[in-house]
């Protein structure tokens, strides 16, 4: 472990949407005393204001201004935690659908990337920390003690975003949300910069047949593996 980590080791944890990263990154956290940093959550913050601001989601030049000037905090909130920019409370509007399509493009613009990469790295190069994403094993922390690229079938997790869907009270199809999922999995995948993709060293694991308590409890075992080898 290097000398920078005075708080712990860094866990990184990739994989597409609906594989149940910040499920299990907020369990995995809480019983490790690590910090999440939810990197999903900062891109849908930064499409969020690029939204207000009437910023087009491939206008670069505005979106290197928009990010030179913006500050995005997690500040916990009990067991969970609230996503703050610029001091104001963005936790639910991040969350939309409209939202979450506008990230797809602004994810891909390479101002926004550069941005955020120094953000994240800022927040996490200490240490005991675990940050959930699509690269943070290959391009944030390629040197993270730890690593994980965390998936299920694509059937699973349109399910699983279907669930969660309407229990929301949206009205959607399961076979809708999975094309969604596909469609998501495609944009985060085909993208020229920092595109999703399991890192050689990442532990691949497979949730579509595992609950949730099966792969907190197999990630929780490798850390503490790691950390005392
Ligand atoms: N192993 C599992 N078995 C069943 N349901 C799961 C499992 N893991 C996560 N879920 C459920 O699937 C839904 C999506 O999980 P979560 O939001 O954590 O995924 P994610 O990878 O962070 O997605 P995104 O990247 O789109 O934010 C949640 O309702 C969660 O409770
Ligand atoms: N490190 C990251 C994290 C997220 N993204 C993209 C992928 C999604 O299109 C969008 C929202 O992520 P989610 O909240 O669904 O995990 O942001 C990325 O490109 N890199």
């Amino acid at each position: 472990m290097s000398a920078q980590r005075t708080n712990g080791v860094i866990v990184a944890i990739d994989g597409p949407s609906g594989a149940g990263k910040s499920s299990i990154t907020k369990l995995l956290a809480k019983r490790l005393g690590y910090l999440h940093i939810d990197t999903g959550a900062m891109f849908r913050a930064v499409a969020l204001m690029a939204q207000r601001g009437g910023i087009a989601c491939d206008d670069d030049a505005r979106l290197t201004e928009l990010c030179r000037g913006i500050d995005i905090e997690f500040e916990r909130e009990g067991e969970a935690y609230r996503v703050l920019v610029n001091g104001g409370d963005v936790s639910r509007e991040i969350r939309t659908e409209e939202v979450g399509l506008l990230t797809s493009c602004i994810s891909a613009r390479k101002p926004v990337r550069d941005a955020l990469l120094q953000m994240q790295r800022k927040m996490g190069v200490k240490g005991g920390v675990i940050l959930e994403g699509r690269d943070i094993g290959t391009v944030v922390f390629p040197d993270a003690e730890v690593k994980f690229f965390l998936t299920a079938s694509a059937e699973e997790r349109g399910r699983r975003r279907y669930l969660e869907l309407v229990a929301r009270g949206e009205k959607v199809t399961l076979e809708e949300t999975i094309e969604k999922v596909v469609c998501r999995d495609r944009q985060d995948e085909s993208r020229e910069h920092a595109p999703l993709k399991r890192a050689e060293d990442a532990v691949p694991v497979d949730s579509t047949a595992m609950t949730i308590d099966e792969v907190l409890s197999f990630m929780e075992k490798t850390v503490k593996e790691r950390v005392a080898a």
